[in-house]
């Protein structure tokens, strides 16, 4: 499979000197496009400090980040635009759904197309295709308080895959979620990992779904170590 996110011996280090804080000490992952992957790891592992750096919220000290085939940091960013390569190349999804409250089901799905120059029509029609795709289409006219935390966070989904970016990271995306819920979205996720070709990481330390990963990236002490669970659930194709 082609690769969606690949990361060379990334390293982060907050602070210098004898308060330094070696965060990740080089880590390495690869996600092939269409594939969902679990990141797990103990508290203060590193975690968020992976997923800031691959989104650019932080700019990491050294090492290599490719999305698709474009190098997008290698001992510094390869970008000159980092909004834009979050707003084109990323798509984030939190444990909280943070929908706008003031905006329909629909305009919160369409916000980002519409800030990205598309005509309002058309980033509707698209908003409204990816709510139709993740069976939430019957809500698109409802404001987010009158949806379920399932319903919402379905919402979240789609407003994070409407520009089509080729990486999804997901950070506790079930945790608010009951055992059925979190399984549906993971559902959910690996179904538009493929119909879009995806790469999704998902940070969890939910119990329920980590059965499901196929592969799983443990990280301890910031280093990364691959894992293939054989016996993934087959119900969940991960
Ligand atoms: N801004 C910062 N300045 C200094 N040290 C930091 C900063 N952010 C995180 N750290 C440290 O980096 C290490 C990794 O933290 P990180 O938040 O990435 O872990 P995590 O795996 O996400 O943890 P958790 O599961 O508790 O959220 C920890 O030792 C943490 O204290």
């Amino acid at each position: 499979m082609a690769e969606g996110i690949r990361i060379d011996n990334l390293v982060k280090t907050y602070g210098q000197g004898d308060t330094a804080v070696h965060a990740l000490r080089g880590v390495n992952m690869s996600v092939a496009k269409g594939e969902v992957v679990g990141l797990i790891g103990p508290s203060g592992s590193g975690k968020s400090t992976l997923l800031k750096c691959l989104g650019a919220v932080i700019e990491p000290t050294s090492g290599r980040m490719t999305i698709g085939d474009r190098v997008i940091y290698d001992d510094g960013w390869k970008v000159g635009d980092l909004r834009a390569l979050r707003r084109d190349l990323i798509g984030f999804i939190f444990q909280a759904p943070y929908l706008i409250p003031f905006l329909d089901v629909t305009d919160n799905v369409a916000l980002l197309p519409m800030l990205a120059g598309k005509p309002n029509a058309v980033a509707r029609k698209e908003a409204r295709d990816l709510l139709e795709a993740l069976d939430v289409a019957h809500r698109a006219a409802a404001m987010p308080s009158q949806l379920s935390g399932g319903e919402q966070q379905r919402v979240a989904i789609a407003r994070a895959l409407v520009n089509r970016p080729p990486v999804i990271l997901a950070d506790e995306p079930t945790a608010p979620l009951d055992g059925v819920r979190a399984l549906a979205v993971v559902d959910m996720l690996n179904t538009m990992a493929r119909q879009f070709d995806t790469a999704i990481i998902i940070v969890t330390h939910d119990e329920k779904i980590i059965p499901t990963f196929r592969r799983l990236y443990n990280i301890r002490d910031g280093v990364t170590i691959e894992e293939l669970q054989l016996e993934a659930s087959p119900a969940r194709r991960t």
